[in-house]
């Protein structure tokens, strides 16, 4: 059953697809129903550069996509999963080579079409903004907005696709079938910018969109840069519960008009959606391909097995009584944050203490960042709370709290933190550990565990922040979540893995692997607040079920508050059995459930 909106989308998109079927012969259209999307057959895949005596990043690969068939590629771990997504770009190297005339993309080859405009890819998981080296201030987007950053979310899309001046200055003057590809377009643009609740957002500065909108509107950009294939590598991950029906519903309509077909990502623990009919499980070198159920009711009987063995070694933590009466770490009254006419938040009251857990609910856009951005003092409006409304954070005002002291009290990962986390060469994950004791992003001090507050550390700090370290990186190292090697190594040899791990350069990790060390920062001083927004992003399954038990088993202590934002409530450590409790933003309000 489609909904008025999807028809009107299959719609736009059939019209769509009539008028750029003018520009193609009608051999092309017969085409489009009879070859191969993808085509791969008995290749192993290696990096680029790698001889083809090196391991390969695949072995043995049969993947056949079929027009009209619905696929999603499904990983054990983030990074195997991405690194087939990308085969798809041309980014890894297929031996031997899909055969031409047809290539890896049969459906491209009559007429030929270059895969590189015809094939796009949106990935959720790749973090981009700090690949230089460099850090950029993930924290303009809470002040005045910068003249650079002033473009607005459609300014960003019109940039390319002039709709409202039909016809451009300069005196080209566009042809009928220009126009009605422009009108076409502007129609989709309309209806999926509708459709994702972005329509109100159009006029904002694209830096202010919060996470979840700026993903759908990444997708919407896409979409309108009229690719035959989109790619999306987990297109869920960061979208509130409501909105990922409509996504899903969005996609499908597309995908079953072919424009564009869509191929998705999804991580192990994402429900598939009922449309797709067809999956590649990706677990490590091995990729299966086949009908959906068939393929996940092997791996569910393979994994129940593993979740019997690894239930076994799983403690259940429950919290101590009496939490309610410990020391309040954060003291929130009557706490606004407004921009303009805008009110994101308004007259918050949340009282966090010590040994208290937390879940942070909201739908994107709700305020939660912005919540958690005026308790690290990142926000200017954590200074400026008008009168009537007050906030105590550790028992003393805010503004008295300098930024820096505060940032070494409070442990955070965040996606706007992952983003910008710079990625030098040479800086090693030890450094970067060491880099939380401060709150800061530039290594330094004897022995990479930076300089205190006051420029210097005694020798005890020192060592106790050294061992810190060491004991962070051994709970949560690879020997936690590398489940084939920890199962023949042992004792020193165990030790060792997390020694060779901590020297590797953080810059040369997958993005699984940086999300683990970025809680080790986190974690490493031991602050009394720890704030973990999207604490799970990009790790695979292994590295999410060991960071979760480091957390429940003594990870975090009963003298620590931990508030955890996350769209899906199972992804939260602990439960409402255990103790957890929830606070739920709505429209910028805010109250425990
Ligand atoms: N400079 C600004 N001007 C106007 N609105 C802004 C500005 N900065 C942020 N906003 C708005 O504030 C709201 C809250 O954003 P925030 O990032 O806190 O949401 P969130 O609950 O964390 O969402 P998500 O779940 O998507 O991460 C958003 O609707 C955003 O568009």
């Amino acid at each position: 059953m489609f909904t008025n909106g999807s028809k009107k989308a299959i719609w736009l998109a059939t019209k769509r697809i009539a008028v750029k079927s003018r520009l193609y012969s009608d051999r092309a259209a017969a085409n489009r129903d009879t070859k191969s999307i993808v085509q791969i057959s008995r290749s192993n895949i290696y990096r680029f550069g790698d001889p083809n005596f090196a391991v390969p990043v695949f072995r043995d690969v049969e993947w056949t996509v079929d027009e009209g068939e619905s696929w999603a590629v499904i990983g054990t771990g983030s990074k195997q999963k991405t690194a087939l997504l990308q085969t798809l770009l041309g980014h890894l190297r297929i031996t031997p080579s899909p055969p031409l005339p047809g290539g890896l993309f049969p459906f491209l080859s009559d007429p030929p079409r270059d895969p590189h405009t015809c094939v796009a890819r949106v990935s959720f998981a790749h973090r981009s903004r700090a690949a230089g080296g460099a850090f950029y201030d993930y924290t303009s987007r809470y002040g005045a907005v910068r003249e650079e950053d002033r473009i607005t979310l459609r300014e960003s899309m019109f940039g390319e696709y002039d709709f409202l001046n039909i016809q451009p200055k300069g005196g080209k003057v566009k042809t009928p079938i220009e126009i009605a590809q422009d009108e076409v377009k502007k129609g989709i643009f309309e209806d999926l910018t509708s459709r994702l609740g972005l329509s109100p957002l159009l006029d904002l500065p694209l830096i202010a969109l919060s996470n979840g909108q700026t993903r759908r509107a990444r997708i919407v950009k896409a979409i309108l840069s009229e690719p035959e294939l989109l790619v999306l590598d987990e297109p869920l991950t960061g979208l509130d519960v409501n909105t990922r029906p409509i996504l899903l519903n969005v996609l499908q309509s597309l995908h079953e008009s072919r424009s564009p077909r869509i191929i998705m990502g999804l991580r192990m623990q994402d429900p598939v959606p009922d449309w797709i009919s067809h999956v590649a499980l990706v677990t490590g070198e091995t990729i299966l391909t086949g009908i959906k159920d068939e393929i996940l009711s092997n791996h569910a009987h393979h994994r129940a097995k593993e979740a019997e063995h690894s239930m076994a070694s799983t403690t259940q933590s429950y919290l101590q009584p009496g939490l309610d009466h410990g020391k309040p770490v954060v003291d929130m009254q009557n706490v606004n944050v407004s921009y303009g006419p805008r009110k994101v938040l308004r007259n918050i009251n949340w009282t966090i203490r010590e040994g208290q857990r937390w879940h942070l609910q909201g739908a994107n856009g709700s305020g939660k960042t912005t919540l958690l951005s005026l308790l690290t003092g990142d926000h200017p409006q954590s200074y400026t709370q008008r009168s009537g409304s007050n906030m105590e954070l550790f028992s003393r005002p805010r503004q008295r709290i300098p930024t820096p002291l505060l940032r070494s009290l409070i442990g955070v990962v965040s996606p706007e933190l992952a983003n910008a986390y710079p990625r030098r060469a040479g800086v090693s994950v030890f450094d970067v550990v060491g880099t939380g004791f401060d709150g800061g992003f530039v290594p330094g001090g004897k022995d990479g565990v930076g300089k205190g507050l006051e420029g210097t550390l005694s020798d005890e700090v020192r060592q106790w922040r050294v061992k810190r370290v060491r004991e962070v990186l051994n709970g949560l190292g690879p020997t936690s979540w590398e489940t084939e090697t920890s199962s023949f190594a042992a004792g020193d040899e165990l030790l060792a893995l997390n020694e060779v791990f901590s020297k590797r350069d953080f810059l040369d990790l997958s993005a699984g692997e940086q999300s683990i060390v970025l809680l080790m920062r986190a974690l490493v001083s031991h602050p009394q607040l720890v704030l973990l927004d999207e604490v799970w992003s990009g790790m695979d399954e292994n590295m999410v079920r060991a960071a979760r038990r480091y957390l429940c088993e003594g990870g975090v202590g009963s003298d620590q508050a931990v508030v955890v934002i996350s769209h899906w409530e199972e992804e939260v450590p602990w439960t409402v059995q255990d103790g957890l409790r929830r606070f739920k933003l709505d429209d910028g309000e805010g109250q425990e459930l």
